[in-house]
């Protein structure tokens, strides 16, 4: 016998079960659930600001929080010699200073553990599978490219392929191009010398261009002009993005309109998938008929690439998509060239406001090169050079803080820690904390480095500018490579200051760089 319910009962039925689960779900969603996390961390012995609904409705999203307090921040001077995470990172610098180490934020309705003992920062780095990294917002989808975002079976598939290619051989291989970057940026400086041999440049853009070229020189070789328009079009996408977000538009809100803005953004997109499809299917054709591929990065990856798939009796699953080797390409771009032109700002900062260490990292390489271009067994040898790139990484280490993300249920340590919880690692704050490097702790002292990292940190990881464990950042070799050499060719031509003019104001968009450039006066040695 069947039942038959006319349409209006089910009609309110659904309508009955829908207003019932709804009223659940959102209290349960914005208050039982952050409160429960609540007394569960607070039960465990870590203090955090209660749990409060209106810190919802204040800020529409933690994005646009996050980048309201920064932008007050950015707008103030803070002196060379002052701390910058108060400004720059102040939600995790305020809740460690009112409630100590042990402590957690929100962010809406997540609470974020801090973790600042080293065991269990060790942990956290080693245990990938367990500590995932955080969703990115769908933001994020034009920046998000390849490994660094992966996790599980595709990302060690992805790490395995692209390894080959940062191994310090190849890298060997790429110093000449590193070498002919720098040149051209010191010619460049010459060139603006007034005839007294002084001259005051913002080398900001410059160390930018620098890092840009490298990338373009190392990741493309013969197409290195493709490259550069690669960038350029990375470049003009970032600038779009970042005006967007300068109109104080919610992230929320943009994502829903159709602007010209977003339309212009999908045109760079696909005018940039096109460019690296162009390159990639013309290494890849001549790479099956037997022509020998460069040695530059692409030219590794695709060899790299081409071996896994034979690995496995050329199942064209395999290996990468070209899709993922175009996502590949732009990350190298966009992680690669930010991140050490801010290295390589800092280093110029700092060694123009401590000329006794310029002197002293001078000496060095003159008694190593004299005046001649580098080699790799020369910039092994320099000492002084590589404490005080490790100390400007210490100081201002390009990424301030890590976030993972809980799936499970997950001991840490002696802590509990329930799914749904973030755990922050605030790099910063961990780089410059007295208990773990003394009183001097934020002062440039390369000499801490004298007998190396671990000694430094007298082998507690207490320092991890690159991250550490398995996803520890896979260009680390290239990045202080080239460091070195621009350091060297610089070092070897001029001597310089910081400028009058110069003003420290840090920012963290989207790396820890200064915000209105770096002003130094350059003087022909
Ligand atoms: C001073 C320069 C650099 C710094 C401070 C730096 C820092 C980092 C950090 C902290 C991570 C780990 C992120 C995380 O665990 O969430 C990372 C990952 C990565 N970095 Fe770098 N990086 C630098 C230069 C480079 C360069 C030059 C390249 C390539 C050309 C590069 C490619 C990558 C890639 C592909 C990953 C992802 C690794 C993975 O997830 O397995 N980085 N980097």
């Amino acid at each position: 016998m069947v039942f038959l319910f006319p349409t209006g009962t089910i009609i309110i039925w659904v309508l009955t079960i829908l207003l019932a689960v709804i009223p659940w779900y959102l209290l349960n969603k914005f208050w039982l659930k952050p409160k429960r996390f609540e007394k569960l961390l607070k039960a465990q012995g870590l203090q955090g600001d209660p749990y409060k609904l209106s810190a919802l409705f204040m800020n529409n999203s933690k994005q646009d929080y996050i980048l309201k307090l920064q932008q007050e921040a950015e707008s103030k001077s803070i002196g060379l010699s002052k701390q910058a995470a108060p400004s720059i990172f102040s939600s995790h610098h305020q809740t460690v200073h009112k409630y100590g180490k042990n402590s957690f934020l929100w962010e809406g309705t997540t609470p974020s553990v801090i973790i600042t003992d080293p065991d269990q920062i060790k942990e956290v780095f080693d245990r990938i599978y367990d500590f995932p990294k955080q969703k990115l917002r769908s933001i994020a989808k034009y920046f998000s490219f390849g490994i660094i975002k992966y996790e599980g079976e595709k990302w060690a598939k992805h790490r395995k392929i692209v390894n080959p290619a940062f191994h310090l051989d190849k890298l060997k291989g790429m110093l000449p191009a590193f070498s002919h970057s720098c040149n051209e940026m010191i010619s460049k400086w010459k060139g603006l010398l007034s005839a007294d041999g002084t001259c005051e440049v913002d080398v900001w853009p410059f160390l930018q261009n620098l890092t840009c070229d490298v990338i373009s020189r190392t990741a493309f070789g013969s197409s290195y002009a493709e490259g550069e328009k690669i960038f350029q079009l990375l470049k003009k996408q970032a600038f779009l993005l970042v005006t967007t977000l300068d109109k104080n538009i919610p992230l929320s809100l943009w994502w829903l309109l159709e602007t010209t803005t977003k339309k212009r953004m999908k045109e760079i997109e696909r005018d940039i998938r096109e460019s690296l499809e162009g390159i990639i299917e013309k290494r890849e054709k001549a790479l099956k008929n037997g022509e020998t591929t460069n040695d530059d990065l692409l030219g590794i990856l695709l060899q790299s690439n081409h071996a896994e798939n034979q690995g496995h009796g050329n199942s064209k699953s395999i290996g990468m998509t070209t899709q993922e080797m175009i996502d590949e390409c732009k990350l190298f771009y966009l992680v690669g060239q930010e991140t050490t032109s801010t290295l390589l700002v800092w280093t110029m900062v700092l060694l123009g406001r401590y000329p006794e260490w310029q002197a002293r990292a001078r000496q060095e390489v003159l008694q190593v090169f004299g005046n001649q271009n580098q080699n790799f067994e020369g910039l092994s040898q320099l000492k002084i050079v590589t404490m005080i790139l490790y100390e400007v990484l210490r100081l201002y280490p390009p990424a301030i803080y890590f976030n993972r993300a809980l799936q499970k249920d997950l001991k840490l340590g002696n802590l509990s820690l329930p799914a749904g919880t973030l755990v922050s690692l605030p790099i910063i704050l961990i780089h410059q904390d007295n208990d773990i490097w003394g009183d001097d702790a934020k002062e440039f002292k390369p000499e801490r480095f004298a007998e190396g990292i671990a000694k430094a940190t007298k082998g507690q990881v207490s320092y991890f500018p690159f991250g550490w464990g398995p996803r520890i950042c896979i260009g680390q070799n290239f990045a202080l490579l080239e460091a070195k050499i621009a350091i060297t060719s610089l070092l070897q031509n001029f001597s310089f200051e910081l400028s009058p003019n110069y003003v420290h104001v840090p920012t963290t968009v989207p790396f820890f760089q200064p915000k209105y450039g770096a002003s130094i006066i350059l003087h022909k040695l």
